[in-house]
């Protein structure tokens, strides 16, 4: 496990649960430079969500998480309570939830999109208090524009900050940690390119409504290197980069840039999905998420150290194993170009091995 001190703020500030104090500002400053990269792993929620076709079976949801905790994932997005009508591949959360073997130390979010999702885990876990760590965080999100707000909460962004507000507070109260979503923070599949300055008030509202992390989301997949700098810079203006994360998809192929980008300019926080899994309901065209094996073989051997709980990394060999794992399930290959590139060459040596056995 690595030390507390070498944890990006804002998970310091998740795992003692408090809320930014002045004081607290003055040590994460420190913080703040140590190159330790956390993985939000969202492959369980937004990986599965966008699945056309039948439902996926509750036990492989289960399945998938359990792996990714055993690989060392520490913060897995596990599912959502949105209304199944919307999402149809989240309905079953509340069972899978149920069915995670928690592992300590691993941090297991739910998304809600409102009061009734929110209720909907509280009661969950007033029902099951002999696993106090079965979900300690809710996900919250809306979006920098009110086209893509309409198409995903069926509202505004003004009016989603207003409903989610006491979401956050109830949450809080209860003692959970709340995360929030910007998406569209670079483009937007309705709109076109995203002025900087409403991703920043909408992040701003939501650090200020008790959330601890902001993620800003490139939903579309089509923000550049360039882009997602300027973005980072217009939030810095206000909200802490150590309460930053980035969210990247991949379907012009920058996920990776960008997640190395999000990384230069301050960000310790990134959001990726075993197997490249994923795409956006509300985001036609958008494909998955940057696939978790890219982003670890990216940074191996780098100044950036990935923080897990496999020998205080997550182990890339068991990533690819799980993204091929549940890609075959969802009946197709893994996208992630690194689990491909590490199939390959294990193939090939296993060849080589026949081969001098000969
Ligand atoms: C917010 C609503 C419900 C509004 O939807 P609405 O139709 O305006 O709401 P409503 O209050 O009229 O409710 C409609 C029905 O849903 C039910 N309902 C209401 N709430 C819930 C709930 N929590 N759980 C279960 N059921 C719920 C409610 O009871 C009712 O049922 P009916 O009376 O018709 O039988 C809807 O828009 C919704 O569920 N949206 C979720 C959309 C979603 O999950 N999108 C994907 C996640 S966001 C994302 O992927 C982006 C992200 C985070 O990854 C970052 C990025 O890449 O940018």
């Amino acid at each position: 496990m690595l030390s507390s001190k070498l944890l990006p703020a804002s998970r310091i500030l998740r795992a003692s649960g408090s809320s930014l104090s002045s004081s607290r500002r003055r040590t994460l400053a420190t913080v703040a430079s140590s190159n330790v990269v956390n993985i939000v792993e969202v492959g369980p929620r937004d990986g599965l969500q966008n699945e056309k076709g039948s439902v996926i079976p509750v036990d492989t949801k289960i399945e998938l998480i359990n792996r990714l905790a055993k690989a060392g994932a520490m913060n897995i997005e596990a599912g959502s309570f949105v209304s199944p009508k919307w999402v149809p591949q989240m309905g079953g959360t509340a069972d899978v939830i149920k069915g995670i073997r928690p592992l300590p130390n691993v941090h297991y979010a739910v998304l809600v999109p409102n009061k009734r999702g929110l209720d909907d885990l509280i009661s969950l876990l007033d029902q099951h208090t002999s696993h106090p760590s079965l979900s300690d965080e809710i996900s919250i999100f809306t979006a920098a524009t009110d086209q893509f707000t309409r198409a995903n909460l069926n509202c505004t962004t003004a009016e989603s900050l207003e409903r989610l507000a006491p979401v956050a507070k109830a949450a809080v109260n209860r003692g959970l940690r709340v995360r929030g979503y910007v998406s569209v923070a670079v483009a937007c599949p309705y709109t076109g390119k995203v002025d900087y300055k409403r991703t920043r008030e909408v992040a701003a509202k939501l650090r200020d409504m008790g959330c601890y992390e902001i993620s800003l989301g490139d939903t579309v997949g089509q923000g550049r290197p360039w882009e997602v700098a300027e973005m980072i810079e217009e939030v810095k203006k206000e909200v802490e980069v150590e309460m930053l994360a980035g969210h990247f998809h991949d379907t012009y192929g920058t996920a990776v840039s960008n997640v190395l980008t999000a990384l230069q300019h301050g960000i310790r926080t990134i959001d990726s999905s075993v197997g490249g899994l994923g795409g956006c309901p509300y985001s036609p065209g958008a494909t998955g998420n940057v696939a978790t094996e890219d982003v670890l073989y990216a940074l191996q051997d780098s100044q950036y150290k990935v923080a897990g709980s496999a020998n205080g990394t997550i182990n890339l060999e068991q990533m690819v194993d799980i993204g091929w794992w549940i890609s075959e399930k969802l009946g197709r290959e893994s996208v992630s170009r690194a689990g491909r590139a590490i199939r390959a060459r294990r193939r090939r040596e296993a060849e080589q091995k026949v081969k001098s056995k000969l």
